[in-house]
């Protein structure tokens, strides 16, 4: 009888990129809190389903290590063996690396952006070695073989995977043991495409969640004996739905917020003013149409000579400011206040005295 084969994949939690809604790739960047809070409760279904890997495997990204070792502490697993490597890292996404989504799609429109995002064989266009978002020259991949990738389509990301799943997974896997692979969006969908003998076409459809456990039980030929299950059924279904809603979600929140007048397209919206600083004066310009508006409107009250046709009276009215708006005193009460100070050291400088109290 073979030994048992189980397979956990599990995806890197919400990364801080994943947040800004930029694409990420090989860029190392890190879990944000919420991403932490996933990886910790992937852990705890791991715990919970009594399903503990025996040994990890991940990729060479800082968010999937993160990921690996909050989900194995709180699966009181961390003392597992790992080993880790550049074949499960992300899928380079090329020049499109650190760029939003949602900018991307409106700029190249919704074919160019799901051709370059989902589908199997296209890269995006490869990203120059000058680039602040390139891996060349980092030292983490200076064993690997061949070169750092400029960018790459989930074919290729599939042909750099296998050779690892071969040599390292499918052995562990042969000898027992339960493998827990923490790695990318991207690169696991390379590996369900591959175990589910998903086609070219259908792959694009597949979004994977962050931080929910995917579970396989392979047979003999490491082929599963039946569909993925996500040890959390309906937060994955949020989270993938959420995964491919990507770029639109925030156009169509760009797109709603134009239509409200909130933002003008292609400047940003303009900042509000600082809490606790009055606001800018109002103009108080007769409105061109119709009645002026309630706080435009003069104070009702008894008519006195000054408000008949006094210049004082022609000057268009303004609302009060607030009593904490009010500007400092005038210039004949400071003279006052200063001749007050000046009183107590009996000088007569305008200038700060060291006797004085330093008036100005
Ligand atoms: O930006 C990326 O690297 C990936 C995963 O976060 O994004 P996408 O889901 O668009 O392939």
């Amino acid at each position: 009888m073979t030994a048992k084969r189980t397979l956990i994949l599990l995806r890197h939690g919400q990364s801080e990129w994943n947040e800004l809604n930029l694409f990420t790739g090989w860029v190392d960047v890190r879990l944000t809190e919420q991403g932490k809070g996933e990886a910790r409760r992937g852990g705890e279904l791991l715990a919970e389903s009594g399903i503990l890997p025996d040994v990890l495997h991940t990729s060479l990204l800082s968010r999937a290590i993160q990921t690996a070792d909050i989900a194995l502490d709180a699966a009181d697993r961390l003392w597992i063996p790992v080993k880790r490597s550049w074949r499960l890292n992300e899928r380079h996404y090329g020049a499109l690396q650190g760029k939003d989504k949602a900018q991307t799609l409106e700029e190249f429109g919704p074919e160019q952006f799901q051709l370059w995002r989902r589908s199997f064989d296209v890269p995006p266009p490869p990203l120059d070695d000058a680039s602040e978002f390139s891996q060349v020259g980092d030292a983490r991949y200076e064993g690997i073989d061949g070169e750092v990738p400029r960018t790459e389509s989930l074919k290729l990301v599939i042909d750099r995977l296998l050779p690892y799943w071969d040599a390292e997974i499918v052995p562990d896997l042969e000898a027992g043991k339960t493998v827990l692979v923490t790695a990318h969006g991207n690169s696991l969908r390379g590996l369900v495409k591959h175990l589910e003998g998903i086609s070219d076409d259908d792959i694009a459809g597949l979004n994977i969640p962050t931080g929910i456990p995917l579970v396989y039980e392979l047979d003999e030929n490491n082929a599963p004996t039946g569909p993925g299950r996500y040890l959390d059924p309906e937060a994955a279904a949020a989270g993938a739905a959420a995964v491919a809603a990507q770029g639109k979600k925030r156009l169509q929140q760009g797109v709603s917020a134009i239509r409200r007048g909130l933002v003008r397209r292609g400047r940003a919206a303009p900042a509000a003013p600082p809490r606790g600083r009055c606001p800018p004066p109002r103009r108080a310009s007769r409105p061109s149409r119709g009645r002026r508006p309630s706080w435009r409107r003069r104070p009702r009250g008894p008519r006195t000579a000054r408000g008949s046709g006094s210049r004082a009276s022609r000057r268009p009215w303004r609302r009060p400011r607030p009593s904490s708006c009010r500007s400092a005193p005038s210039r004949r009460r400071w003279r006052a206040v200063r001749r007050r100070r000046h009183r107590r050291c009996g000088s007569r400088r305008r200038t700060s005295d060291p006797g004085c109290g330093g008036v100005p």
